[in-house]
């Protein structure tokens, strides 16, 4: 079987095929849009050495490999050997059995009820972003706003709350304290994974071919990506050592953090079914990493939408104060997170920058046997064929364009490429893809992201907070664009030298 009918983009170099033009492109989607005008929704592209590949965005064949398919589409030896870079043997990078096992066990951790015990880590690291802004607005300008790069703060927000809630350590990071574990983690990404050399690219696309063996020495290389991780993991396993001994004396019972959950539950498990040490402190390196970036970039751009769309953040303040009206006539003091959930237009624009921003652009997968990839667009053959079925040769890689799928007009409407939260509030089936909202932002099936309904709480609350507490303005001329370092980073467009930034103009309202 070959993909050799199937039409795709014209290939610009043989030996990189379509991967370096995609790694070093201006903005995450540009390519995407231009080769989905020409192709739909379905296409063939080229790896390095002229490994045919296939790239879709099609729901049908979205739902095959993420959901029907099970274990059957892995995360393929490239995917998974980057992973384990950062991340060691956590659940991140595990496959088939090894991952069931880890997923059962820190499944507990991330249950609704759970999430409870979350809600005040969530509260107090809000208020005191705001309280840091508030002083930051003060230095030049006591009254009135100004603009602000709210990335930064965004990020160390991000990190408290990874710090509480994950391992019960007050890492300080929005009172300026340096911590060794966040230190080590600061642009992991971005000095890793953005715009790699030639070189790097040409290696990566030789490990699928190499055996295990020589795969496990990679780690050890001496440059300076592959050094970075190796610091990160050594630092995170350290600090890791000591919070499960903590955690294992028993001197913490009934501490609710993740940690704790998983050791408790990692107790309960048969000497067969439980994680191992370098498991367990895997994880820790593998929560930090997913927990972190993902949510301060997140609300970087559900804030830069918002201050786009100053009305639709006076109808957020509108409904908090309705919200608040209703708690204090219940007499208690907080929203309670079926307080958040019933606010129906924040959580309708939270999807819609969800939609529009998926952290991870793009998600690869490789068939783990030969099959038939059914679609719900027909796509034209080469030979002039509509089809609906695309025969997939064992270990062809599948790349699935979030990006993509999050903009597909026979999903979304004829109004798919621009922002309108409104498109959340009628309440249509559009299909049945994701683990969230038909959204494929935090992937899907059995390796859909954990912690979704963390990451959802943490963003209504923080929200709720900012809004309540500022005006977010765009300042003149200010146009953020993504870029693919691995997960998308905002940046002002062309000024990437100056990396990650949304500056926005802030004013005090409270
Ligand atoms: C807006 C925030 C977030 C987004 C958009 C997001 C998105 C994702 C995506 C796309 C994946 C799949 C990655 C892949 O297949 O390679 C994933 C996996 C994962 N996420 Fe998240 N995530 C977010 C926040 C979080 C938070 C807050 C946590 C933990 C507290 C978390 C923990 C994880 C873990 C452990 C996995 C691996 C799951 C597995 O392989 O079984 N994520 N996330």
């Amino acid at each position: 079987q070959s993909l050799n009918d199937i039409r795709g983009p014209v290939v610009p170099s043989r030996l990189f095929g379509h991967e370096k033009m995609a790694r070093y492109s201006e903005e995450v989607g540009d390519l995407e849009l231009q080769w989905g005008r020409a192709f739909g929704p379905t296409f063939r592209t080229q790896g390095c050495y002229g490994e045919e590949k296939l790239w879709t965005a099609d729901p049908k064949a979205l739902q095959h490999v993420f959901h029907t398919s099970g274990y059957r589409y892995p995360k393929g030896t490239l995917v998974t050997e980057v992973g384990k870079l950062f991340s060691g043997e956590g659940i991140l990078s595990a496959a088939g059995d090894d991952h069931r096992r880890q997923r059962k066990i820190m499944n507990p951790a991330f249950s609704t009820g759970q999430l409870r015990a979350f809600l005040p880590v969530f509260r107090r690291s809000a208020a005191r972003l705001s309280e840091k802004w508030k002083e930051e607005l003060q230095i030049t300008l006591p009254f009135g706003g100004r603009a602000i790069n709210i990335s930064p703060m965004l990020g160390r927000m991000a990190l408290d709350v990874v710090g509480e809630a994950a391992f019960d350590d007050q890492f300080g990071a929005l009172d300026g304290n340096e911590n060794e574990l966040a230190r080590a983690f600061d642009s992991l990404f971005a000095d890793s994974f953005l715009h790699p050399p030639p070189w790097d690219i040409l290696f990566k696309a030789t490990w699928r071919y190499l055996p295990p063996s020589v795969l496990g020495l990679i780690k050890y290389l001496p440059t300076k990506e592959y050094k970075r991780f190796r610091s990160y993991l050594r630092v995170a396993f350290r600090r890791g050592k000591e919070l499960i001994e903590q955690k294992s004396s028993g001197a913490e019972k009934g501490s609710k953090d993740i940690m704790s959950i998983l050791v408790q539950s990692n107790l309960s498990e048969d000497a067969e079914t439980r994680l191992s040490e370098v498991e367990m402190l895997s994880q820790i390196a593998t929560l930090l990493i997913a927990a972190h970036d993902s949510i301060a970039n997140t609300l970087a751009w559900l804030l830069y939408e918002l201050a786009r769309h100053p009305e639709d953040q006076q109808k957020i303040r509108d409904e908090i104060i309705a919200t608040r009206a209703r708690i204090e006539a219940r007499h208690s003091d907080d929203f309670t997170p079926a307080d958040l959930d019933a606010m129906i237009f924040t959580n309708a624009v939270i999807k819609e920058s969800l939609r529009l921003h998926p952290v991870a652009p793009v998600l690869v997968r490789e068939a783990g046997y030969d099959d038939i990839l059914p679609l719900a667009v027909p796509i034209q053959t080469k030979s002039g064929k509509a089809t609906t079925e695309i025969p997939i040769a064992s270990g062809t890689q599948i790349t699935a364009s979030v990006w993509t799928y999050n903009r597909l007009e026979s999903v979304w409407g004829g109004d798919a490429a621009v922002w309108n939260p409104a498109r959340f509030l009628d309440h249509k089936e559009r299909t049945n893809v994701g683990v969230f909202a038909n959204l494929m932002t935090f992937s899907a099936g059995i390796r859909g992201c954990i912690g979704w309904r963390f990451a959802l709480l943490e963003l209504q609350v923080v929200l709720t907070e900012l809004i309540e507490t500022f005006d977010f303005r765009i300042p003149k001329d200010v146009e953020i664009v993504g870029l693919n370092a691995g997960i998308m980073m905002p940046i002002v467009k062309g000024k990437l030298k100056e990396g990650v930034q949304v500056p926005l103009h802030l004013s005090v309202l409270r």
